[in-house]
């Protein structure tokens, strides 16, 4: 495999995006995940440029957070995404110049791998003429992503791939389905610009439920689902509690309760942590709210040049085609 580090900017074939998404959104552990775009316009996510076809494949990295991979581009997911693709294909593939524009910042709590994964997968399906279907696509997204995070889980992969708020449906053929959203409803995305990765927040995790634990978690995701098809905002915001991760991850993020705190006093409707962490995400009635929870998380929960905090509303489109 040819590795280069630089090819001509901004000449391309296709381009490809996939946004940004927020796993668990705190009441559905490895069940519930939604896809969020900056309301400022802004692409929050990672876009790939199939340059060329060529002898070798080749991988160019650009972007803010590309400081953050690894040195050796064959390390890279977008690599190994390309190998698998062509192997559930079932046949040779031309060979491309990609160029990968790493917006997200890895071990985020923003599904950067996941980000990463959608955008190849869904580039090579539809650049090569969809020779997969949806569903073998997402079951492709979703086994590399339990390659890095250490457990299969969709919450990352679906959202990011069909955008919306995914509520994914053990046993169905379906894999997904889209729940029902509050148009107003606003959520600030804040990265402290440190790093803690999905494996080893994973690892804190209890092995076991007891009974007890099980029925509150699946009451407390029955009720949230339920009072979104009801139009029910106050008993959806009630539900949003985290009862299998985040008192294990706590330890790993201890400002969370001081800022709950302080959010809640100034009206917010919720903070929880996105993904693994340690992104945090406020849930906010309106945009105003937005900008008051957006100007708080920044002063008191960014660390370092790499943080950022974004406004963001749900992103119905998922990954495209620019
Ligand atoms: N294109 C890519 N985007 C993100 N991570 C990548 C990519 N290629 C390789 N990796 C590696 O995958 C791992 C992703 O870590 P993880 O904690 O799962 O991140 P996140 O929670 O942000 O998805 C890191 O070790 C990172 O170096
Ligand atoms: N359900 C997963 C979600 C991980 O999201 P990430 O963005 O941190 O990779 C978990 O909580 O482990």
């Amino acid at each position: 495999m040819q590795i280069t580090s630089e090819l001509a900017p901004g000449a391309y074939l296709k381009r490809y995006y996939a946004p940004a998404s927020t796993g668990n959104f705190s009441v559905g552990f490895d069940l519930l995940g939604a896809a969020f775009e900056p309301v400022s316009g802004e692409l929050f996510g990672d876009v790939l440029d199939i340059v060329a076809e060529q002898a070798d494949m080749q991988l160019t990295i650009v972007g803010r957070y590309v400081h953050q991979l690894p040195a050796d581009h064959n390390d890279n997911l977008v690599l190994s995404c390309f190998d698998a693709f062509e192997r559930k294909v079932g046949h040779n593939l031309p060979k491309l110049a990609l160029r990968l524009h790493k917006n997200l910042p890895v071990g985020s709590g923003l599904g950067s791998s996941a980000c990463s994964i959608v955008v190849a997968c869904y580039a090579f399906n539809d650049y090569f003429g969809k020779p997969l279907s949806e569903a073998e696509l997402l079951q492709l997204m979703a086994e590399a992503e339990g390659g890095v995070s250490g457990g299969v889980h969709y919450d990352n992969v679906a959202p990011s791939y069909f955008g919306g708020l995914q509520l994914m449906l053990p046993q169905s053929a379906q894999i997904c389905r889209s729940l029902p959203w509050f148009a107003q409803w606003r959520v600030v995305l804040s990265y402290p610009g440190t790093v803690l990765s999905t494996k080893a927040a994973r690892a804190v995790l209890p092995q076991q439920l007891s009974l007890g634990q099980s029925i509150a978690f699946a009451g407390m995701l029955s009720r949230f689902v339920s009072a979104l098809y009801a139009k029910d905002e106050a008993d959806a915001v009630a539900a949003l509690q985290d009862l299998v991760a985040e008192p294990a991850r706590t330890p790993l993020l201890p400002e969370l309760p001081g800022l709950r705190a302080a959010l809640a006093g100034k009206g917010i409707l919720h903070l929880g942590i996105s993904g693994a962490g340690p992104t945090l995400f406020a849930l906010c009635s309106n945009d105003e709210q937005a900008q008051l929870a957006a100007d708080y998380l920044s002063r008191h929960y960014e660390k370092n040049q790499d943080a950022t905090t974004q406004i963001c509303r749900l992103s119905q489109g998922g990954a495209r085609a620019l």
